[in-house]
């Protein structure tokens, strides 16, 4: 028999499965974040989520000291700054197929220019961010007007800091 699943995840390391839409599901500004597997499942080795939105504002400059974090987009477009303040600073639209890679230590952002579905595996406990600063939400797709869910800068920051979240304020994304 085919077991199902609600949208929470295991416990702990077991075998699972999700259709389409299933995952812990959590609203950040306009875009909605579906994680699919996280530290508690993976040993503590990764998270993996699904991003979706429209159109929107840049996420705030920020950098991970201990996180790893990739973007390969599935749909949409996708533009993304990287900066490693070592040589590395580039931006680039990312069109479905194209695949970022954000090593920690790398200032960066993202926005998304067309509608967009973007796959990411990061480090585990990435995530915990999104869940300490998010809303949870059970509707899956993006979120409408009225859904937005936008925590004060004071909240971003220090939520951020307890997550390894490093906003860099007045950095300048560059074209
Ligand atoms: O979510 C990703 O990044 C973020 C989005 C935010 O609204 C605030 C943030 O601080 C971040 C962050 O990176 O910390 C993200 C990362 C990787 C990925 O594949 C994504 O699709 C989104």
């Amino acid at each position: 028999m085919t077991e199902t699943l609600d949208d929470s995840l295991p416990e702990a390391l077991v075998p699972y499965l999700l259709t389409e839409g299933q995952g812990q599901k959590i609203v950040l500004f306009d875009q909605l974040f579906t994680l699919l597997t996280t530290g508690a499942q993976t040993e503590r080795q990764f998270d993996a989520f699904v991003t979706v939105g429209r159109p929107g504002q840049a996420v705030p400059a920020h950098f991970h000291a201990r996180t790893n974090e990739t973007f390969f987009v599935l749909d949409g477009e996708v533009r993304l700054w990287i900066d490693d303040r070592k040589g590395v600073r580039e931006t680039r639209i990312l069109e479905a197929g194209g695949f970022g890679f954000v090593p920690r230590d790398t200032i960066h952002s993202y926005r998304i220019e067309k509608t967009a579905r973007i796959f990411g595996v990061t480090s585990a406990g990435f995530t915990d961010f999104f869940r300490a600063v998010g809303r949870p939400t059970t509707t899956p797709g993006i979120p409408g007007p009225g859904e937005v869910h936008i925590p004060s800068f004071a909240e971003m920051g220090s939520r951020g800091a307890e997550h390894d979240v490093n906003f860099v304020p007045g950095y300048e994304l560059f074209d």
